[in-house]
């Protein structure tokens, strides 16, 4: 029902979100010291903080349990997950508030309803008290009720005003696929009706093997006049979704889609120079930014540095060097292992302290990559990429 916050992503069967910065400010709200010292007491249990939580709300909602996959081990602690994420960041108001609104709207698709909320809220605080039984006294629950209504609020009103404008889902059809590496795929796909979209951004996505597991894959185009959209997904061991993608989808199969989310995307108000970190199927993103600023006729430079494992991985260069031909305003580094890890490389070149920089790729790559970048003098805020990891709540 409720995704964690999540990269963009991918043939990522590992949750995504939209990426900026979380900013925490300097001394925390009353309520965020209680919830943080819940957090921070259920930590070491959260396996069972997880199955508790699960259980109270399936015995006394047995209606909502259809809106869950069968099988819950993929789903497991999402919802919990992005709850207490969002509760331990509630003083991070601008980052929250977007990531809220993106998952208000993101659960329309399940099906989710404004009544629905409280069902979620008590489930929450009961599995709380259960298990925070130390720091649990009256002041902390009307702290976690203060945060929870918040948390909810602004889903609800996300979701309700998204409902003015917008489908829950579309369906989208595959109209090719095409194997790249014996687990990596390009899949085309036609939605039913006009998705509107902004490049670099990702949508979360619904096969019919199986049903209720969505996940979260980039768009690896700038929107295209055709309105087909295209994805690269690579399957992963025991990703469900990325190998049906991969070795199952066909033209003609139908899916299902979320909106689109995310906000790894280009700042045309500027001219400033992009400097752009693609690894394995992360350069999906990538490609759609690079075609967004062809697209506005920019003259501003861009770097890509595509990295893999080895020269085969790199199954998107022959597209990525033909861009470069055809701008002048683009420069593509390929970089496999044999010459080090992406970020390493791009320090290489430079200097990029003035440039908006763009990341995509594993989370380690991410890590790493804005670490490398804000060593080589590049502002925290003009990093983006679509992880919220360091959002990752004590529970997690
Ligand atoms: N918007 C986004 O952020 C997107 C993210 N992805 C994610 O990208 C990943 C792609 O996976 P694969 O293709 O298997 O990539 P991979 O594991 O083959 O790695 C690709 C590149 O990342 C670098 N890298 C990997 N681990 C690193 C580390 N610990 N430190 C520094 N560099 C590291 C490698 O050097 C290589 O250049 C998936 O996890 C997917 O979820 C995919 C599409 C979009």
């Amino acid at each position: 029902m409720m995704d964690a916050p999540t990269t963009t992503t991918d043939d990522r069967e590992s949750p995504a979100a939209d990426g900026k910065e979380p900013r925490i400010s300097e001394g925390p709200s009353a309520d965020a010291v209680l919830v943080r010292r819940t957090l921070a007491e259920i930590a070491p249990v959260a396996d069972r903080v997880t199955s508790y939580f699960y259980a109270l709300l399936f015995t006394h909602h047995p209606e909502l349990r259809e809106m869950f996959p069968v099988a819950m081990d993929t789903q497991r602690d999402r919802l919990l997950k992005a709850l207490l994420t969002a509760a331990e960041h509630m003083d991070d108001v601008p980052v929250l508030t977007a990531y809220l609104e993106n998952l208000g709207r993101g659960h329309r698709k399940y099906g989710t309803r404004a009544t629905h909320y409280p069902a979620v809220g008590e489930a929450l605080i009961g599995a709380l008290v259960r298990y925070a039984e130390k720091s649990w006294d009256e002041e902390t629950e009307a702290a976690w009720v203060r945060t929870y209504t918040t948390i909810s609020q602004i889903m609800i009103d996300a979701a309700a005003e998204d409902e003015r404008s917008a489908p829950a889902w579309w369906q989208a059809e595959v109209v090719s696929h095409d194997l790249r590496t014996p687990d990596i795929a390009v899949v085309t796909l036609r939605p039913d009706r006009p998705y509107p979209f902004l490049a670099g951004q990702y949508t979360t996505l619904e096969t019919p093997w199986w049903p209720r597991i969505w996940r979260h894959y980039s768009f690896a185009s700038a929107p295209r006049p055709d309105g087909l959209l295209s994805l690269h997904v690579k399957a992963v061991p025991a990703g469900w979704v990325s190998n049906a993608l991969v070795h199952r989808a066909r033209p003609g199969d139908v899916l299902r889609l979320g909106p689109p989310a995310g906000s790894m995307t280009v700042d045309h108000s500027t001219d400033t120079g992009l400097l752009c970190m693609g690894g394995g199927t992360g350069i999906a993103p990538i490609k759609a930014l690079v075609e967004d600023v062809a697209e506005h006729g920019d003259r501003r430079p861009v770097d890509v540095f595509y990295g893999a494992r080895s020269g085969h991985d790199l199954y998107d260069i022959d597209t990525m060097l033909r861009l470069q031909k055809t701008f002048p305003w683009l420069s593509v580094h390929p970089v496999t292992e044999e010459q080090g890890r992406l970020p390493e490389a791009v320090c290489r070149y430079g200097p990029w302290n003035e440039r908006d920089a763009y990341l995509s790729g594993p989370l380690d790559m991410v890590r790493c990559g804005v670490d490398a970048l804000r060593g080589a003098g590049v502002p925290s805020d003009r990093i983006r990429h679509d992880f919220l990891t360091e959002l990752a709540p004590a529970a997690g």
